[in-house]
């Protein structure tokens, strides 16, 4: 077997012997240590796209960026093929699929035997979160991708560096990845090689990965979901003081100059790239990107605070909506070093998806499956010209508003002040409400609906419970998980140390219409979160279900156009529909059985209690 890079591993032994072990199994031609160098990282991009799977784009329009065509059937997460197998069924909980651990070692075994054959085999170190910071955690992906390889690159700190901080007897998380697609002696390799068998497999208790048969982003990049999200939240159970979460961080400086850091989980696909990023339409008000999609949250002891980080280093956004008037700020991030996929081409060599420009680019557009479009002759049957999940790969460093504090200072854990659940949901829910303390936070957060997008398989629109945008992420029982949260409120000696909890919707509908501007206009949200506090008198009103702003206390100056009944709409309590969602969330939450906290059927108890007063 030739190893390249193999003076990378040497020193440690128990890296070479798992190393050694799997390339047994996988059989693959050759093994490539990846050392996260430019040179290496541009001799796989240009090997991507002499084999076809990478197309340049226009150096002068998109310096350093690259165009990927998944396989069409190979678009999104897999939710039905994605497993947690946990020693005990009952440990995975009734909202993830579950096989007995030996039984799909089996199914494994037989599957990723000699599924690399005529391919390199990459070793990929990586860190999730700054090299050796505190709460940084390290993973080595062996995958037969240089799709993945790349994108590596971007979302994590990845190479040499990390090996050179891994200790011999630390910790590192093992993920094996194959596309599932060997070449047999002269077989010709396909454009975006996949398999019609997917696996996703998180083996909770070892802390193991494996993944079989897909390229494509959260299915692929062990780093993200399946790490940073679903060992993750396991692993910040069994330590008990920690938290691994779908969520944005952002930073807020406000006019008096005072900075608030503020996390927020929406499910896939409803928003936290957008927030994170966002241009405040607020005069004076600064928004600073930590993170765009997951955030490691850890209690100090002492100041009985939760510190976050961002264990990525890159975002893999969701490209269609995306616009220089939607979100400046990620369209800045991608005008270099970006790898863009399932997105169209146009003629001279830039890219292009639905919502960039209300225009379609003139000339010869390929649309995301290879077929060509032109505006003049609109063909129709090659619309949408990007797939509606297509993403772009880029640095965090290169988004302008990237949060220097943190990114000049080696990404040191900066302290939570608030934290916001929400969905897309055209009804019943409001722009934004306040938890009445902790316990109620979390019920809200247990209680996340969403309509159905595009970023996992599904019908599109359809309404699902999402508790704390977890649903799919979530790495042991959900029961145990809202547990868990709610514990932390015993941990602190003054709840009051705790970020304050709010529960957020920009995506009310009247007739189709959304209701609230939206986008750069959420900094008004932010700005009432802030007075809320800050204790600022007269900011709310009580309801049964939170303290609601009133139409006086939230700052729309310069949104004259804005219909005074449209914000009626979104900032009153229907108090029917909630009384007829909570016998939904109740009848959801039955699932979980001994595992659902009794503290939390209380909550949720009190709050219908609330809302059968209110309606008398
Ligand atoms: N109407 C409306 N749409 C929004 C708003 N914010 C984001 N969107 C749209 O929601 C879609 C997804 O937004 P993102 O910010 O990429 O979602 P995300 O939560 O980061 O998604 P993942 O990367 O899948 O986890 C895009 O089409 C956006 O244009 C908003 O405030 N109002
Ligand atoms: O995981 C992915 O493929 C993309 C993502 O951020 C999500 O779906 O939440
Ligand atoms: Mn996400």
């Amino acid at each position: 077997m030739s190893y390249r890079n193999y003076h990378l591993i040497e020193k440690n032994d128990k890296l070479k012997n798992w190393i050694a072990e799997k390339v047994e199994l996988l059989k693959p031609e050759n093994v490539w240590i990846c050392d996260g160098s430019l040179e290496e990282n541009q001799e796989i991009l240009d090997g991507l796209v002499k084999s076809g799977v990478f197309t340049k784009l226009n150096d002068q329009k998109r310096p350093n960026c690259y165009l990927a065509r998944s396989d069409p059937s190979d678009v999104a997460r897999v939710e039905k093929c994605t497993y947690i197998c946990s020693e005990n069924e009952k440990d995975a909980g009734p909202t993830n699929n579950w096989m007995e651990p030996n039984k799909m070692r089996a199914i494994l075994n037989e599957k990723f035997n000699g599924c690399m054959k005529g391919r390199t085999l990459y070793v990929i170190p990586f860190s999730m979160g700054p090299v050796g910071g505190d709460q940084s955690r390290i993973g080595i992906e062996l995958s037969d991708s240089g799709y993945v390889v790349v994108n590596m690159r971007i979302m994590t700190k990845m190479g040499k560096a990390v090996l050179e901080a891994l200790k011999e007897d630390q910790e590192f998380i093992p993920c094996v990845h194959s596309v599932g697609h060997p070449l047999e002696k002269g077989e010709k390799d396909l454009s975006w090689p996949c398999n019609q068998t997917k696996y996703i497999v998180q083996f909770p208790e070892s802390h193991q990965i494996w993944s079989f048969g897909s390229g494509y982003g959260g299915n692929a990049l062990l780093g993200k979901k399946c790490f940073a999200l679903r060992i993750a939240t396991k692993m910040c159970h069994e330590e008990g003081n920690a938290l691994a979460e779908h969520m944005l961080i952002l930073g807020l400086t406000s006019p008096e100059n005072k900075k608030y850091y503020v996390c927020a989980a929406f499910p896939s696909a409803c928003g936290k790239t957008n927030l994170a990023m966002l241009n405040p339409t607020l005069e004076g008000w600064k928004v600073e990107c930590v993170g765009d999609d997951i955030a490691w949250l850890k209690l100090n002891k002492e100041d009985g605070r939760l510190y976050a980080i961002n264990p990525e280093a890159g975002f893999f956004g969701v490209a269609p909506g995306t616009s220089m008037k939607s979100n400046p700020n990620a369209m800045l991030s991608c005008s270099k070093d970006t790898i863009f996929t399932n997105v169209a081409l146009t003629e001279d060599g830039d890219i292009w998806w639905e919502g960039m420009s209300k225009e379609y680019p003139k000339g010869k557009i390929i649309n995301w499956l290879g077929k060509e479009f032109n505006a003049e002759t609109n063909q129709i049957d090659a619309l949408p010209l990007a797939h509606p999940n297509s993403r772009f790969t880029a640095y965090a460093e290169n988004c302008p508003v990237a949060d220097k504090e943190y990114y000049e200072n080696g990404c040191k854990p900066v302290p939570v002040s608030a934290i916001i659940f929400g969905g897309r949901r055209e009804s019943t829910v409001p722009l934004v409400l306040q938890s009445r303390d902790w316990c109620h936070g979390v019920l809200l957060g247990a209680s996340v609906a969403s309509e159905r997008t595009a970023a996992a398989e599904g019908t599109q629109g359809t309404l699902r419970f999402d508790p704390f945008a977890m649903l799919p992420f979530c790495g042991y029982n959900m029961g145990d998980y809202f547990g868990y949260w709610l514990s932390f409120v015993d941990k602190v000696k003054d709840p009051n140390t705790l970020p304050k909890i709010f529960n957020v919707n920009w995506f009310r509908k009247d007739n189709g219409r959304f209701l609230w501007p939206g986008y750069g206009d959420n900094s008004r949200v932010l700005k009432w979160i802030i007075d809320r506090i800050e204790g600022k008198e007269g900011s709310a009103v009580e309801t049964p279900v939170g303290y609601l702003p009133t139409i006086e206390s939230l700052d729309l100056t310069g949104l004259d156009d804005l219909p005074r009944e449209d914000l009626q709409k979104i900032l009153t309590v229907d108090i029917d529909a909630y009384l007829s969602e909570v016998v939904k969330i109740r009848e959801y939450h039955s699932q979980f059985g001994d595992r659902l906290p009794a503290k939390l059927s209380a909550e949720l108890d009190a709050l219908e209690e609330r809302l059968k007063q209110a309606k008398n």
